[in-house]
């Protein structure tokens, strides 16, 4: 079994940036993403301060948007029409959840899709979904580096999704069938789920719900990839798959912490640099 080490593969992707930034930075280019962040739920606060050490160590300026929680969608709206017209903004992050009152869709329809580094605006999933460049979701992308990088191959292989969310089921869907892979994305409502995932060679499972996938849903020598995200008993991380369980059944699989956390912040990084590279 291969433990694929997302932090490893992450810091390479990093290094390789950092080289990019530092002759991009000789030629006069700067790169500088916006954060924004409304309320101060602690779980988003870890998120955003990764993201920010992220730039600082690829050479990436960061500015900080920390909003109140009664922020109105309407002063949310304005932040973002100044952003995208700001010349020296090459991509906007607004970190999601964001508070009830505000409308999701309505706010990322907003970010102007030049700079959408999360690649969450309809016009980057259209993009996504019929082949043409710009700027792709940052988990997906960031899982299928983490298997070209581990040495395995797509092409022709039986791909099972669980999970159908915007932010990961789907986008990863449009990515597995770009490389090549037999796909089939699964979800609340899909029966015999066990049958399916049983077919796997790879198996991507973001279904947020912990520790779900136990060795019963997984052939032997399939490679398992968790996106999920959770804290156990004892407060320690761990994923949508019971890896204890499972690994020794695969022939490679991502750890919680440690698999596709990491490379979801370096492929964030990866469209940031997009923004001015051509
Ligand atoms: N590491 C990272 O970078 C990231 C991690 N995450 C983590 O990944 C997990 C998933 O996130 P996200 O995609 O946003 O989650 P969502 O809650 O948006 O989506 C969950 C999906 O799983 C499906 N599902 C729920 N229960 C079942 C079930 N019993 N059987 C089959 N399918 C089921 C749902 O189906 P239906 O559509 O029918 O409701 C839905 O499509 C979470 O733990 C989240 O924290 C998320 C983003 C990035
Ligand atoms: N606009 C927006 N874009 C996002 O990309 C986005 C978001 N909102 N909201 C929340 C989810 C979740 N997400 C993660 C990023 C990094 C780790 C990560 O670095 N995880 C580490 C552990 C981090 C820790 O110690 O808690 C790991 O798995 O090893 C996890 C999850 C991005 N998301």
């Amino acid at each position: 079994m291969q433990l694929i080490d997302g932090k490893k593969i992450s810091k390479e992707i990093k290094d390789e940036l950092k080289e990019e930034v530092a002759v991009l930075k000789a030629n006069g280019k700067e790169v500088c993403l916006a954060v924004v962040q409304v309320g101060n739920d602690p779980a988003s606060s870890v998120y955003v301060n990764n993201k920010k050490k992220a730039c600082a160590y690829i050479g990436i300026e960061s500015e900080s948007y920390e909003l109140a929680e009664e922020t109105t969608e309407e002063e949310l709206l304005l932040l973002i029409d100044r952003l995208n017209k700001e010349e020296h903004v090459n991509g906007i992050l607004v970190q999601l959840p964001l508070p009830a009152h505000i409308d999701e869709d309505k706010i990322i329809r907003a970010i102007s899709p030049d700079k959408d580094v999360d690649g969450f605006h309809p016009v980057s999933v259209g993009r996504l979904w019929i082949g043409e460049k710009g700027f792709l979701s940052c988990t997906p992308a960031g899982i299928i580096q983490l298997l070209k990088r581990s040495g395995i191959t797509i092409d022709g292989k039986e791909c099972v999704i669980v999970g159908r969310s915007n932010i990961v089921g789907k986008p990863m869907a449009a990515l597995l069938l770009r490389e090549n892979g037999t796909v089939t994305v699964t979800h609340s409502h899909t029966n015999n789920l066990k049958d399916i995932t049983k077919r796997a060679d790879i198996l991507i499972v973001a279904i947020g719900r912990k520790q779900f996938i136990t060795a019963d849903y997984v052939k032997e020598g399939a490679v398992v990839i968790d996106v999920g995200m959770h804290r156990d008993e004892n407060n320690k991380l761990c994923g949508d798959v019971a890896f204890d369980e499972v690994a020794e059944h695969t022939s490679a699989i991502t750890p919680v912490p440690g698999g596709v956390g990491p490379m979801t912040i370096a492929m964030l990084m990866n469209n940031c640099v997009e923004t001015v590279r051509k």
